[in-house]
């Protein structure tokens, strides 16, 4: 289970993007929210837009693997595709904030790859999460004021990216992925192909 978080606008979305476009062996964790449909998302492909009642349902039945209350809307992970996904042997992406990883790491911290992504500087957030032209000026000015709450969590995370270039950041989530399936605690069946390789038996 590999986690990118950030502040909004630092990058998490679009590295994501391309990290799945590259790789065809991890599955995106597609949350529900109770935030709005931005203009540009669609249901079911960025989020599933849901009720307050139906999160509230969603929390209570068990059918969230983690949730949080983020910029005063609820955000979780759906459970399911999450565990069929790592029962067909694929890695899960996801992109939720430290209150989420922090309830990953409670449940499987040996599973877990946690990154956390910092923008350059905050003129550059602020920059970024305007451009983006998706949230209020209002909606902006309270994402930029959480940001610094956001990344005082930068601590708690096993790697570190600054998102200066896309494809830069890209490409170093991909080797931490790279690096992270070659652990030998995650080769598992590995034991026969090197049982097979003892010369001289
Ligand atoms: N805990 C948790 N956080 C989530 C989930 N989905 C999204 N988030 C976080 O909620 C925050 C707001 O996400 P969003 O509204 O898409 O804004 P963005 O950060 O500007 O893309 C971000 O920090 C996301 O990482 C989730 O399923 N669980
Ligand atoms: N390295 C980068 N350099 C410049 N702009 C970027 C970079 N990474 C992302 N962006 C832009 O910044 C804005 C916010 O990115 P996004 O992926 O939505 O951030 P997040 O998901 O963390 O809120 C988007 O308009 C995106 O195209």
């Amino acid at each position: 289970m590999l986690v990118l978080s950030s502040p909004s606008g630092a990058g998490k979305t679009s590295i994501s993007r391309r990290l799945l476009e590259l790789d065809d062996s991890l599955s995106l964790s597609i949350s529900a929210t109770t935030r709005p449909r931005r203009p540009a998302e669609t249901e079911g492909e960025h989020y599933f837009f849901v009720s307050a009642a139906r999160f509230e349902e969603m929390v209570k039945t068990g059918a969230l693997f983690e949730h949080a209350m983020v910029f005063g809307n609820q955000y979780g992970t759906p459970r399911e595709p999450v565990e069929e996904a790592l029962d067909a042997g694929r890695d899960v992406l996801f992109d939720i904030d430290w209150q989420g990883t922090q309830q990953v790491a409670e449940k499987a911290r040996d599973d877990l790859v946690s990154v956390f992504i910092l923008p350059p500087s905050t003129e550059e957030l602020e920059r970024r999460l305007h451009s983006r032209a998706q949230d209020s000026d209002e909606v902006v000015r309270g994402r930029m004021a959480k940001a610094a709450d956001e990344m005082s969590h930068w601590a708690e995370y096993d790697y570190i990216i600054i998102n200066h270039d896309l494809e830069q950041s890209v490409a170093q989530v991909e080797a931490i992925l790279t690096a992270e399936r070659l652990k030998r605690e995650r080769r598992v069946g590995l034991r026969d192909f090197v049982e097979g390789l003892r010369i001289g038996r």
